[in-house]
Formats: C-alpha cells, sequence, structure tokens
C-alpha cells in the first residue's frame, strides 16, 4: 500500500452499538458517500463477542475488500490476525504499540494519541499514523479524555511530528475543513455518519469539505 497518509482523508470508525440499523447497510452507504479508510470498532455497552462479532467484522471487510478500502480492527489484534485485517488500532490502555508491532508485522498500525510526548512514543514505537484526540468532546467514547482542541494539531506540526495524522472526537461538516487546515490529514467519525439521516449524502458532504481543505493546504 502507498504510504497510509493517502487513504486518511476521511476515516470511518463503527462497531454494531452505533448503528441505528443494519451495520452492514450503514457501511455500505457510508462506502458510496466516498469514505477513504474503515475501522471495525466493536466496544461499549452491548458490543457483540466471540463468533457474532467474528462474522461482522468478516462481513464488513468483505463489503471493504470490494472497494479496495483499507479495513482496520480497533483494539483486537488477535482478530485483525485472524481476519487477515489490513492493520489495527491501539488506545494507550491497549497492549504496547511496540508488541503489536512484533504481532503484526508490516500491517498497519494505528496509535491513539492525546498529546505530543503520547506521539512521539507512539512513532518510536512505530506506529504508521497517529490518531490524535478527542479534538471536541465525543459521545461515541465513554471513557474519552478530555477534549484536546484543534490548537493540538497544529502544535504537533510544529514541533516536528510529521507523521499521517487523523483527528477525531466530535468532529462534524461544520469543523471538518478547521481540522484539515490545522494541519490533520484527514477526519475520523463515527456518530456524523452513523446518525446522519441520509448516511451518502452526509457522507459526501464530510468528504467534499476535506478535500476541499487539503487543496487550500
Ligand atoms: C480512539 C481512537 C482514536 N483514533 C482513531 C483513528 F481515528 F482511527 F485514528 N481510532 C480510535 N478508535
Ligand atoms: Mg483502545
Amino acid at each position: 500500500m502507498s504510504d497510509v497518509r493517502d487513504f486518511l482523508s476521511l476515516y470511518f470508525v463503527m462497531g454494531s452499538v452505533d448503528c441505528k440499523k443494519d451495520p452492514l447497510d450503514v457501511l455500505d452507504e457510508a462506502i458510496q458517500g466516498g469514505i477513504t479508510i474503515f475501522q471495525f470498532r466493536e466496544k461499549g455497552k452491548g458490543a457483540l463477542t466471540g463468533l457474532e462479532k467474528y462474522r461482522l467484522a468478516e462481513k464488513l471487510f468483505e463489503r471493504c475488500r470490494l472497494h479496495h478500502i483499507p479495513f482496520i480492527v480497533n483494539d483486537d489484534v488477535d482478530l485483525a490476525l485472524s481476519l487477515e485485517a489490513d492493520g489495527v488500532h491501539v488506545g494507550q490502555e491497549d497492549e504496547a504499540a511496540k508488541r503489536v508491532r512484533d504481532k503484526i508485522g508490516n500491517k498497519i498500525l494505528g496509535v491513539s494519541v492525546h498529546n505530543l510526548k503520547e506521539a512521539q512514543a507512539a512513532l518510536a514505537d512505530g506506529a504508521d499514523y497517529l490518531g490524535l484526540g478527542p479534538i471536541f468532546p465525543t459521545k461515541s467514547k465513554e471513557d474519552a479524555k478530555a477534549a484536546c482542541g484543534i490548537e493540538m494539531i497544529q502544535y504537533l506540526r510544529e514541533n516536528k511530528i510529521d507523521a499521517p495524522l487523523v483527528a477525531i472526537g466530535g468532529i462534524t461538516e461544520q469543523t471538518a475543513a478547521d481540522v484539515i487546515r490545522a494541519g490533520a490529514d484527514g477526519i475520523a467519525v463515527i456518530s456524523e455518519i452513523c446518525h446522519a439521516d441520509h448516511i451518502t449524502e452526509k457522507t459526501k458532504r464530510l468528504y467534499a469539505h476535506v478535500i476541499h481543505a487539503k487543496h487550500q493546504n
């Protein structure tokens, strides 16, 4: 895969808990709208486990493979390996990024970061991209830290964090362009797409905001 940076523009993160209808339909509509990378994040109250989780992951992965969209698994490294997913995304509280890198070889490794110190450590551990957030307050993650603000994107860039970086946390149509102009390579969204009345149209607008802002940078 060429540099993962090119795939980060519109990063859809989702699990069954986030969906108001069949996750397969939600993903299909988001793909029609132009998402560029997908993360299966099955977490929170009522999340699937075991074989049910595996079966849903398999079907979502099939959709992504059909449309050449990288399929990333959140937290569950063993699930990623058993599916031969394109990569994994781990947080600060998950398995240490260095150990994950040893397990997954040259698959994509994304690491959640909240500040400069965590960003530097993640890159030292071999992260291919950073997930910085939450930028704004978020309802999609129960144990989210306090919002770090758009300023943190600029601060990391000013401190020579030039690695591929996607911003996440409460990002909407109204704020997408500002996040890109601050220096992010893409935006990651959960509820902005999952809770939209018309998922494909919403996704197309988010994509347009991101691509337009990218060409201004
Ligand atoms: C907590 C997270 C932070 N960032 C990301 C991503 F956008 F993919 F980088 N995913 C997560 N699950
Ligand atoms: Mg995690």
